[in-house]
This record gives structure tokens, C-alpha cells and sequence, in this order.
């Protein structure tokens, strides 16, 4: 059983709000501009530099830039009778204002300030004489009656996006809007990790998955459907068909991205390879394919027996996807030292991403030839990734040794996907073994003893299989935290309260752990694995936690050059929030409660006066970091704001509220910020971005959000 793990959010009876004025005043810093910007100067406000550090860190953490336009071209939302709340929902998630139009003629030219609906109805005769290459079409689709749009449709659109109005909706869509503008690649994040899993599911339907989602997919990267397992249920009495159609397909691929924040790999194996899908037809895996690509799946597998000129295709027209060339042999007379292997993995490389190639082998000797022919494109050195095992007992060590995107299984699947597959625990023993993963201590340094969260810390080690042991130390006198970090197995350490980046015993700091001036994180170097002989630095993951926080409902773009306001005790207890608030290119921070100074002060303004607050536009950002005992005095802004506010631009209705204050509180600024509008996430979400963050960096595993969010205690949803 996972215990308990974070901070809760306690549900206080609502107290009565100061006035504005009383809970500006107090939280006047000492020496604050009383002349604050005028509305003139709050949109006109040049938006403030990133942080130094910003793009080292973000091109780490996978992030694209955020872009102040979402793509170049107009966007245009095709959607159903009295669908129409759909176009909305789409400008809200991209920050933009929306229209309805019966015609494509009218927009002459490209324009993406706004987002455009048109009717399905309408749409085939408007695109007559209209210049398509201008436009971003998206076809949106409710599936809510089993039914599924025209294929004619569907092909005439760059995009589709099949929904399902629920608790779900406005997240799939932010992550579909995310990735199919570039606004968010999860490829360059996985391509920073020193080793890759990915979960290969082998549900005949999805639905089956879904209670132990995120407990299969600890220690994965990625999760793979098997298109070509699923099977389509059929009236009593009908015979299966020999493939599921792309309607139960698209539901089913709808289904599992509602429920995973994973990238999925979109796989359609035939049956030479494994698989169940006939190779009669090869127009037909481009259809299957080249449909995942407009849903706007992170990985399509395309097998290389296909023709080139399919291929070719579907590389070209891959948007943001990622293709994953995929080769099987199953013969048994493979030779991974011929020249064959060698033209292989140059013939996948032409339209690929990253190339995998699979064999199935018979002695142990072939897997040391494997990593011969592993090093040998290595030292090619240009060229997509490999990912390459071998199958069968005998080939269980590659699969050990492979580093990208490793498949695994878990016990709760209905079966292994292929013959020899592992479990990432299992991985994760063989290494140790081999001595590829040294056992390393582990630390919580602060106020942790006994508290569930470092409890919690060590259940995903052993879920891990890996051979770490963690332990909690309480922040004790001066010098105390020195010696814990030269004990001969250090190997890492997460530090709450986090302390200064200056502290005479952190290690070298990570640019943005040097931006925000706060160590909450002390891991080994990337690359090294020997407690003892490594090198250290001391990061913040806090930031990336509340970036993808912020990022869960509005794409990046939504947050471009738009108000934020940041209420805090300190600036301290807010930099990691403009952090993050910078790295999606906010226009203005307006604080309440402190002045900041140094790096991370340029393009903030302190908001001192309630008319101040009459003055500036609609924020489209608050995030209070206030201590419990002042967490009453966000209310009043978020109800001033939720109800009066000039909206910038016009017609956008989205906003969001971010509490990041723990401990008994006082008032319940989630409620009132809900009621009046925002879409709000308190600090437990947060923290759990955080602790996937925390995971990654101390043992390199990815440890998914909702597996730590369900940990923590509290129904998801
Ligand atoms: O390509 C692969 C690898 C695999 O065949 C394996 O050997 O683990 C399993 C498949 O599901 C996946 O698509």
C-alpha cells in the first residue's frame, strides 16, 4: 500500500475577505513605488528578457520556446452541429479570441491572432478558391454517440482532434495544441536521459488498462498501443474484422492519451512481425498512420518493409511527430555483423527519427555482436538514434543494454508484447548486477523524518527495482548538512526547505537554480554513475513543477506577453514561480507583498495601491506563494478580477489561478478563485510535478504524475 504522501490541501471555512485596500496595504513592501504602471504601460510593457539561463534549461527540460504566435497560419476549427462551444475551448487553451465564420474566402490573408470556427457543413464549399496553404485546419469531433466524423472530412483537414466532453476534455486538447504547434517536444526532453523505456500495451481495449495505468507505467518513458491487438467488439453473432476500424482506433488512442501523460508510440505491426495487422495492404498502414499523425501522437512506428515512397510520406507530413523506423527479424539466422544489419539501419535512417531494429536470437554471443554493431553506428555519429535488442531468453541481456527506448512489460499486462521482454525493475536488477547501477544512498534533508513523502520516495525504488537506499535527515545544527554530503556513497539528495544557491556546501548550481538562487535538488552530473567519484550540482525542480502545473490547461503560447501577478512574504518563497512565469514569456509580473531585486526583478512591478489594481488590465495569471496565515488576502483579487476584468485580448475568457501555499490556511482561495472563474490548481499539484522532476534528476527514472498524484492520498479527480 503507497502511503499518503504530501502536503494537503485543507479545505478551511471561508472567512470573510479583507477589503482590496486592506490587503494591499498589508502587504505594502517596505520602500514600494507608490506610482505604478498605468493600463497604458501594463500592455505596452516590453516583454522582459528571459533569463539568462532560461534556454539552457529549457532545452533540457524539452520545452519549447514559447511562441507569442501559435503557428503560421490561421487556425481554423471545423466542428459539428451545436458544437460550436468546441471553438472556444480551442481559443481559451491557446489564449487567443475566436469567431465564427460561413466562409474561408473572408480570410484573406494569414492571420493567427484568432481563432476561426467553421461548420462541418460548410467547410468543403468555403474551401473553394480559398488559399488552403494559409490556413491550420482542424477537425474537431465529438465521439460522444459512438459515432465518427467522414473520412472525406477527416482527409481534407491537417488535424483532428476527437473528444469526449468530461473531466479530461480541456487537458487532452492543451496537450494535443501543444504538440501538434511544436509548443511542447517531448522527443528533445527523452533525448537528454541517459536511458529510455518504453511500456508496450497488449490490451485488446484500452478500457482494460485503465485502473493500473499508472502503476504499469512507472519506470516507462512512453506507452505504446498496439493497434493491431486491439480488437473491435461486434454484435453478437458478427464475425471480427480482421482489423479494428480507425473509428474504434481513434476512441480507444483518445481513451488511453485521457488517462496517461506519456507520449504514446502508435504502433501497427504486421503479422511477419509479430503482429496481427495483414500485409496485403500497405496503403492501408499508411491510412492507419498517417490518421495518428493528425491526432497528434507523439511517436509513429512505421516498419521498414513498407514502401519507400510511403515511407517517404509520412516523414514528410510528420508535423511534430516523431517517427520510430521499426525493423523485425524473426528468422533466427540474423546476424547483427553483416553487412546487412549495416544497410538496414541506413536504409531506416532515411525517414526516421529514431531506428529500431529487433532480432530474434538464439545464443548469448549474439548479443555481445549487438553491442559491436551499437557501437559501430555510434561511431557514425550523425544520424537518428538506435534503439536495438534482441529477442528470446537468450537475447534478455540487449535489452538490459539497450539505452533508447528500451520495450518493457509489467506483470499487469495480459501478456508480453514480445518474446524475452522485461519489466524496467528487472532491467534496473540486471544492471545493478552487471554493475552498470551502483548502489548509491540517498538523502531528504530538512523536516522529513518519518513524513510520507520520503516513505513514499522509497516505495518507488523498490517499484524500480533499483538498489539506492534513501534515507531521511532532519536539518540539524550548522555543518550537519556537510556531512551527510561527504559520506562515501552520497549520491544525491533532495533539500526542503531548499536553501541558497550560495550556501557554501552546494556543489556547482544549475543555471536555473542559479537564476532563482535556491538548491532544492543535489544530483550527480549527468553521464556519471559512481557514488564517490562523481561531481555534483545542485538544481531546482521546483520551477519545472510549477511550469507544468501552468502548462496543463493552456498551451504554452497562452501565457505570451500577457499580466501575471505574483503575491508572496519574500522573494525567495516567489522565484521559482517567475522562473517559470519567464520561461512562457509573461508581459508583466505585478508582485504583491515584496520587491524583488537582482536577476529575476527586470520586468517586475510592485502593485501597491487598489488603483493600481483598477488600472491593469485583466491578469491572466495569479499565483499567490502567500504564508498560511495571510493566504485569506489573494481572495479579494481573484474576485476583483474574476468578475470586473478588462480582458486582454478581447474575448479570451481563460485565467489561472495558482495557490502554492501548504500548511493550515486561512480562507479557501481555490474555492473562491474556482467560483469566480479560474481555472485553479493548488499546491499539491505542484508538488507531484515536482517530485516526477525530483525522481528524475536524483535516479533518472521517469515516475508519471498521476501514479505521484494518486500517491498523494487524494482522489485524482
Ligand atoms: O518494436 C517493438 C519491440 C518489441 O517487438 C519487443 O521486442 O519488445 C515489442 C513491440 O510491441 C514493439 O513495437
Amino acid at each position: 500500500m503507497i502511503p499518503t504522501a504530501f502536503p494537503q490541501h485543507r479545505a478551511t471555512p471561508l472567512l470573510d475577505d479583507p477589503p482590496l485596500s486592506t490587503a494591499l496595504k498589508a502587504q505594502d513592501p517596505p520602500g514600494a513605488n507608490p506610482n505604478i504602471a498605468g493600463p497604458s504601460s501594463a500592455t505596452t510593457t516590453l516583454s522582459p528578457a528571459p533569463p539568462a539561463s532560461g534556454p539552457t534549461d529549457q532545452t533540457a527540460a524539452g520545452i519549447a520556446a514559447p511562441a507569442a504566435a501559435t503557428a503560421a497560419g490561421t487556425v481554423v476549427i471545423i466542428y459539428g452541429q451545436n458544437q460550436e462551444h468546441i471553438v472556444q475551448l480551442v481559443a481559451e487553451v491557446l489564449g487567443k479570441p475566436w469567431t465564427t465564420e460561413a466562409s474561408l474566402g473572408m480570410l484573406a490573408r494569414a492571420n493567427d491572432t484568432a481563432v476561426v470556427g467553421i461548420l462541418a457543413h460548410d467547410l468543403a464549399r468555403s474551401l473553394q478558391g480559398c488559399e488552403r496553404s494559409s490556413l491550420i485546419l482542424v477537425n474537431t469531433y465529438c465521439v460522444e454517440n459512438g459515432s465518427a466524423p467522414e473520412d472525406s472530412l477527416t482527409e481534407s483537414c491537417d488535424y483532428e482532434f476527437l473528444y469526449l466532453r468530461g473531466p479530461f476534455l480541456r487537458r487532452d486538447l492543451s496537450r494535443f495544441l501543444s504538440l501538434i504547434f511544436g509548443q511542447t517536444r517531448p522527443h528533445d526532453d527523452l533525448r537528454t536521459k541517459t536511458r529510455t523505456n518504453f511500456i508496450s500495451t497488449t490490451f485488446p481495449d484500452v478500457h482494460a488498462a485503465l485502473p493500473n495505468l499508472d502503476i504499469l507505467s512507472v519506470g516507462s518513458d512512453a506507452v505504446e498501443i498496439r493497434v493491431d491487438l486491439l480488437v473491435e467488439p461486434v454484435p453478437k453473432g458478427w464475425t471480427t474484422p480482421p482489423v479494428p476500424s480507425l473509428k474504434y482506433v481513434g476512441q480507444q488512442l483518445m481513451l488511453l492519451r485521457q488517462h496517461t501523460e506519456l507520449p504514446i508510440i502508435f504502433t501497427v505491426r504486421c503479422t511477419r512481425e509479430n503482429g496481427k495487422f495483414p500485409m496485403d495492404d500497405p496503403a492501408l498502414f499508411y491510412k492507419y498512420l498517417r490518421r495518428a499523425i493528425q491526432w497528434g501522437v507523439e511517436y509513429v512506428d512505421v516498419e521498414l518493409w513498407l514502401p519507400e515512397e510511403i515511407r517517404r510520406q509520412l516523414f514528410e507530413k510528420k508535423g511534430h511527430s516523431m517517427i520510430l523506423s521499426a525493423f523485425h527479424d524473426f528468422s533466427g539466422t540474423w546476424k547483427w555483423t553483416s553487412e546487412e544489419a549495416q544497410r538496414i539501419f541506413t536504409e531506416s535512417a532515411k525517414y526516421a527519427d529514431i531506428v529500431k531494429m529487433i532480432a530474434m536470437v538464439h545464443t548469448i554471443e549474439e548479443n555481445y555482436e549487438l553491442e559491436y554493431f551499437r557501437s559501430t553506428i555510434k561511431s557514425r555519429g550523425a544520424g537518428p538514434p538506435l534503439s536495438a535488442v534482441n529477442m528470446g531468453q537468450m537475447g534478455q541481456l540487449s535489452r538490459a543494454l539497450n539505452t533508447v527506448f528500451s520495450p518493457i512489460t509489467h506483470p499487469l499486462l495480459p501478456m508480453i508484447a514480445a518474446p524475452g521482454q522485461l519489466t524496467a525493475a528487472e532491467i534496473n536488477e540486471a544492471l545493478h548486477i552487471m554493475g552498470q547501477l551502483p548502489k548509491r544512498e540517498l538523502y531528504a534533508i530538512g523536516s522529513f523524518r518519518s513524513t510520507p513523502h520520503s516513505m513514499f520516495m522509497e516505495k518507488c525504488l523498490n517499484e524500480l527495482g533499483l538498489p539506492h537506499n534513501f534515507t531521511s535527515v532532519d536539518r540539524g545544527p550548522k555543518g550537519s548538512m556537510e556531512s551527510v554530503l561527504v559520506q562515501p556513497h552520497f549520491g544525491g539528495a533532495y533539500l526542503n526547505p531548499p536553501v541558497p544557491t550560495t550556501t557554501s556546501f552546494i556543489p556547482a548550481a544549475s543555471d536555473a537554480a542559479r537564476a532563482i538562487g535556491l538548491v532544492d535538488t543535489i544530483a550527480m552530473t549527468p553521464g556519471e554513475a559512481t557514488p564517490g567519484t562523481s561531481r555534483f550540482i545542485g538544481e531546482n525542480a521546483a520551477w519545472k513543477g510549477i511550469r507544468a502545473t501552468l502548462t496543463r490547461e493552456y498551451v504554452p503560447s497562452a501565457y505570451s506577453s500577457r499580466a501575471a501577478i505574483i503575491l508572496a512574504s519574500s522573494q525567495a518563497d516567489a522565484s521559482a514561480a517567475i522562473f517559470a512565469l519567464r520561461s512562457l514569456a509573461v508581459g508583466t509580473i505585478y508582485t504583491v507583498g515584496f520587491k524583488a531585486s537582482g536577476p529575476l526583478a527586470a520586468g517586475l512591478e510592485p502593485f501597491t495601491s487598489i488603483q493600481s489594481v483598477k488600472r491593469v488590465e485583466q491578469p491572466f495569471v495569479i499565483v499567490s506563494a502567500l504564508p498560511p496565515e495571510k493566504s485569506l488576502l489573494v481572495q479579494p483579487l481573484l474576485r476583483h478580477y474574476g468578475v470586473n476584468g478588462r480582458c486582454s485580448p478581447p474575448c479570451t475568457r481563460g485565467r489561472v489561478y495558482l495557490d502554492l501555499t501548504s500548511g493550515l490556511r486561512k480562507g479557501d482561495p481555490l474555492a473562491v478563485a474556482t467560483r469566480a472563474g479560474w481555472t485553479a490548481y493548488g499546491v499539491e499539484d505542484v508538488s507531484a510535478w515536482t517530485t516526477v522532476e525530483t525522481l528524475r534528476l536524483l535516479v533518472g527514472q521517469n515516475v508519471p504524475f498521476d501514479f505521484v498524484r494518486m500517491a498523494s492520498g487524494r482522489p485524482l479527480f
